[in-house]
């Protein structure tokens, strides 16, 4: 069956749990793609080239914006993230789905692409304020005056859920993880019906006319 690749927006305010999630997500299903973006922010301890970010400079990034290489960017706690064009239009054409981890500004203007895709977004919630500051402070990779910007931000950041297909509450991790693997399930499944199944049904009333 021909097919396209999803374009997977997981967004939320910093700590609540996209990264985790879609690390399970990809465990539980390794044919998913993960959309590794450009930074000009430094490496956390631990952080590898080209696995979690492509660390660069912001006269680097800068000129890959200038050459159309970004498929969104933005400004994000006072760096610039952005996810590269190209692997994910090679993914698209191979039917291969692509999970994206990035702010509200990228998933607006990943729904806005030209992709053409079938694009589903997801925003995670944390249970509340004060958990999302200690799953930051628990994360352990980040100064104080960096946990506070975050705080600051995630008010901003959580007035776009609306914009999002699915709202999730990441309390019960495992329930969270299951909740998005049911979602990929039935996007994959609707995807299909408005591709390639409508092909598939005339051979099969064909076959036995
Ligand atoms: N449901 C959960 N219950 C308890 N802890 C959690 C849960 N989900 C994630 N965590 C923990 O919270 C911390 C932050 O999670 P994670 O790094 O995945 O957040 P994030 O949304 O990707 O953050 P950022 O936007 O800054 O990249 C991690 O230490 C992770 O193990
Ligand atoms: N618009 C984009 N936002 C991105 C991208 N990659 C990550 N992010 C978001 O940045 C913050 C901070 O990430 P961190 O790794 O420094 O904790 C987080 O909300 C990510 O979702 C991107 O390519 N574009």
């Amino acid at each position: 069956m021909d097919r396209t690749g999803l374009l997977i927006i997981l967004s939320s305010p910093s700590g609540a749990g996209k990264s985790t999630l879609a690390r399970r997500l990809m465990d539980w299903d390794p044919s998913l793609r993960f959309s590794v973006s450009a930074t000009t922010r430094p490496p956390r301890p631990g952080e590898v080239e080209g696995q979690h970010y492509y660390f660069t400079t912001p006269g680097a990034f800068r000129q890959m914006v200038e050459q159309g290489q970004m498929l969104e960017y933005a400004e994000v706690f006072g760096n610039l993230y952005g996810s590269p064009r190209a692997p994910v239009e090679a993914a698209m054409r191979d039917g291969r789905d692509t999970l994206f981890d990035v702010d509200w500004q990228g998933g607006q203007q990943i729904r806005a692409s030209a992709l053409g895709g079938h694009v589903v977004s997801i925003f995670v919630l944390p249970p509340s304020l004060p958990e999302l500051e200690r799953r930051l402070r628990a994360r352990g990779q980040d100064s104080d005056a960096v946990i506070a910007g975050r705080m600051e931000k995630s008010r901003a950041e959580i007035s776009h859920w609306a914009e999002y297909d699915y709202v999730l509450v990441n309390d019960d991790l495992d329930q969270t993880e299951g909740q998005l693997r049911a979602i990929l399930t039935a996007e994959r499944l609707r995807r299909d019906r408005q591709g390639g199944l409508g092909r598939f049904v005339k051979h099969l009333m064909e076959e036995h006319a």
